[in-house]
């Protein structure tokens, strides 16, 4: 029987399904970083402020004009799921908390109402390559938790669960959990307004790394729940009974086991899941609302408000090149966890270039 269906390829921006509303999987190669954090290298060639195609390098400015990220924007309605997995990401907004985090932590940021936020990808090694990759997932927020309160939520690696297995040769696949249990690994706490955080919708945010020929078989959901995976790294696996390529999504049927069986070289996936929110959407550009008119009232507030305006340097701002993994919320600061039991420093003043 297959249990795979709408087997398709990837798109710059993932395609995703209700309720996430835009996937975007950044890698660039950046080079050594200068003293300002920006490349040691010319800018030429690069359409700077809307720098999203790599013409002319396999490294990307984005929004930034000297450091690479997204500099002040606004957001309503709706959640930023980020997920680093290479390189450092510089966190400003307009609650005023800041951090650094990176390799492999997550920022979960419910917009809600409305904030401005910044995110720079500082390149912090001056003698050698600043590889980045992260996804950026939107969640949707339904009706009736869109004028929440604004929340950050950070999860270090250190304490993302982790689930593992290993199949009769000791072949290993390993599962990030950031959102959603699997098996009996159950996530850290999503935020309380987030979709994610009531249990029937089965929200989970996973990423899968299977070893070369490991077999797995991922456990069934509840009907109605969408599941996507998107197979983006690697060669090729039998999912059910198709052979899928890397560089395609495809859903799976819920309420069936899914047998992966990957082939010769190591897999990476990640893994959209969770209930339809099934409520009209009206989106333009970084506000995503039901009405029109919430649009235009979310315009309205923007401009009158600036979401409670901007407290930093600059729209770029980043922190020091030394600055370790911290965050500042509400004034309170928060580490990762540390093996030697340390206390780390507290952050210096931001850098404004
Ligand atoms: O790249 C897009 O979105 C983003 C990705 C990030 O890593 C950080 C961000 O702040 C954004 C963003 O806010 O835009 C993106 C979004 C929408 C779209 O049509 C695109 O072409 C790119």
């Amino acid at each position: 029987m297959t249990v795979i269906y709408n087997l398709q390829k990837l798109q710059p921006l993932w395609q995703t399904v209700d309720p996430f509303l835009l996937c975007a999987h950044h890698v660039d190669h950046y080079p050594t970083g200068n003293e300002q954090l920006g490349p040691n290298a010319s800018l030429s060639g690069h359409q700077l402020g809307q720098d999203f195609i790599p013409l002319k390098d396999n490294w990307r400015m984005y929004h930034g004009h000297t450091v690479p990220g997204f500099p002040a924007h606004p957001h309503r309605g709706f959640e930023t799921v980020t997920i680093s997995r290479k390189g450092s990401i510089d966190h400003f907004d307009s609650m005023g908390a800041t951090g650094r985090y990176g390799d492999g932590d997550v920022q979960w940021l419910t917009a809600g109402n409305g904030i401005q936020h910044s995110e720079m990808f500082p390149l912090l090694n001056p003698n050698n390559e600043n590889p980045l990759e992260l996804f950026q997932i939107w969640l949707n927020l339904p009706a009736k938790d869109k004028l929440c309160a604004p929340m950050f939520t950070m999860f270090w690696h250190e304490s993302l669960p982790i689930f593992r297995h290993r199949d009769s040769h000791q072949r290993e696949t390993q599962v990030d959990i950031i959102a959603g249990t699997l098996a009996n690994t159950t996530p850290l706490s999503p935020p309380p307004n987030s979709w994610a955080a009531e249990d029937h919708n089965h929200v989970a945010i996973w990423h899968i790394h299977m070893d070369a020929e490991a077999e797995w078989q991922m456990p069934p959901c509840p009907q109605g729940v969408n599941r996507r995976v998107y197979y983006y790294q690697g060669q090729s696996l039998t999912a059910g009974q198709s052979r899928v390529t890397q560089g395609h999504c495809f859903d799976v049927e819920p309420q069936q086991n899914l047998s992966i069986v990957n082939h010769a070289e190591p897999s990476h996936m990640l893994v959209l899941q969770g209930r339809s929110i099934n409520e009209a959407i009206a989106q333009q550009g970084p506000f995503v609302m039901n009405k029109q008119s919430e649009l235009m009232e979310a315009f309205n507030d923007y401009q009158k408000t600036q979401f409670g305006g901007w407290p930093w340097p600059q729209a770029d701002t980043t922190h020091p090149r030394h600055q370790a993994r911290f965050i500042s919320v509400g004034g309170k600061q928060d580490f990762p966890p540390s093996d030697d039991g340390d206390t780390p420093c507290s952050p210096s003043k931001p850098n404004a270039t």
